[in-house]
């Protein structure tokens, strides 16, 4: 049988009396995408920051392709190597996009970085393509674009590296639920297109259920319930998972609202727009 893609083996993270993570273990197979959800400070960032490399385990242990994640890389080769198993897309792609850097050249150095001896040019169109964005867009300021088309950017760029798995960390809380839509449909997308693996933390059941085969629900740090999403979200076992389903105005997008959304983003994508600082979007 083949190795899965990314295994969790029994993580543990303690901040001094506050066991954050305490014995997580989860599995993704190749081409699979497990959701992690719970309420606030049950543990999802702490785990996720784990696997990326961000934080590291007090115990247990991360396996990519069933080789472990060691907790730090030496050296430049093994940055890029770690970096290739994993890449991570935040909620707030302002804050992990360089103001001063436009899209093109922010694709251009991350595939000059990991994939010297190759012409980027191509791969920048195909990426561009891939995350709806045009070349008008290629040549804008992150500040020059709506939220949802800096979050395309975030994905285009992570997608670069040709990671092995992608963890999305709330990466559709904070845009509209129109433009949520539309980056889910496109992450959809990528993945029927790409070996590629998802993990989403997200506290929104809506999102589980969306893009989700597999979900893990946590509460202080540990794992109350896991299973097929289908299965969870329509019998749940677990009186917390329960408690999380009814505190969901409307559990779960609309077949229609997603077959909108995927209309929406075959069609000619919208010009960059000037960003007015708030959170309403642009289309
Ligand atoms: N760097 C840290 N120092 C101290 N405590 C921390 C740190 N990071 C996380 N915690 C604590 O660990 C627990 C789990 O936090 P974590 O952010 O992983 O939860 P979460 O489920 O992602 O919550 P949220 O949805 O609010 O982000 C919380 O009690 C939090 O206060």
């Amino acid at each position: 049988m083949p190795e899965p893609l990314l295994q969790a083996v029994d993580l543990r993270r303690s901040f001094g009396t506050v066991h954050a993570v305490d014995g997580v273990s989860f599995t993704l197979p190749e081409g699979g995408s497990l959701g992690i959800v719970g309420g606030s400070g049950s543990g999802k960032t702490t785990t996720a920051r784990i696997v990326v490399g961000l934080e590291h385990a007090d115990a247990g242990e991360v396996r990519v392709r069933g080789r472990a994640r060691p907790s730090r890389a030496r050296g430049r080769k093994q940055r890029l190597a770690r970096a290739r198993e994993v890449q991570m897309v935040f909620q707030d792609p302002y804050l992990s996009l360089d103001p001063r850097t436009g899209v093109d050249q922010v694709l251009r150095e991350t595939l000059r970085l990991h994939f010297p001896d190759r012409d980027p040019e191509p791969r920048i169109r195909e990426l561009l393509d891939q995350v709806g964005l045009g070349t008008r867009a290629a040549d804008a300021l992150p500040r020059q674009l709506s939220g949802g088309q800096r979050q395309r950017v975030a994905i285009a760029r992570a997608l670069a590296v040709e990671p092995a798995v992608l963890v999305l960390d709330e990466a559709v809380a904070a845009l509209d639920v129109s433009v949520q839509a539309q980056i889910l449909n496109l992450l959809a997308d990528i993945r029927e297109r790409t070996p590629i693996g998802y993990l989403f933390i997200t506290h929104d059941l809506g999102v589980v259920q969306c893009v989700t085969d597999e979900v893990l629900v946590m509460r202080h740090g540990s794992v109350v319930e896991a299973g097929a999403t289908a299965e969870v979200l329509a019998a749940p076992q677990h009186p917390y998972t329960r408690l999380l389903l009814d505190s969901v105005p409307h559990p779960g997008w609309n077949p229609d609202r997603i077959a909108a959304a995927r209309q929406e983003l075959t069609s000619p994508l919208a010009q960059p727009t000037q960003h007015t600082g708030g959170r309403s979007e642009p289309t």
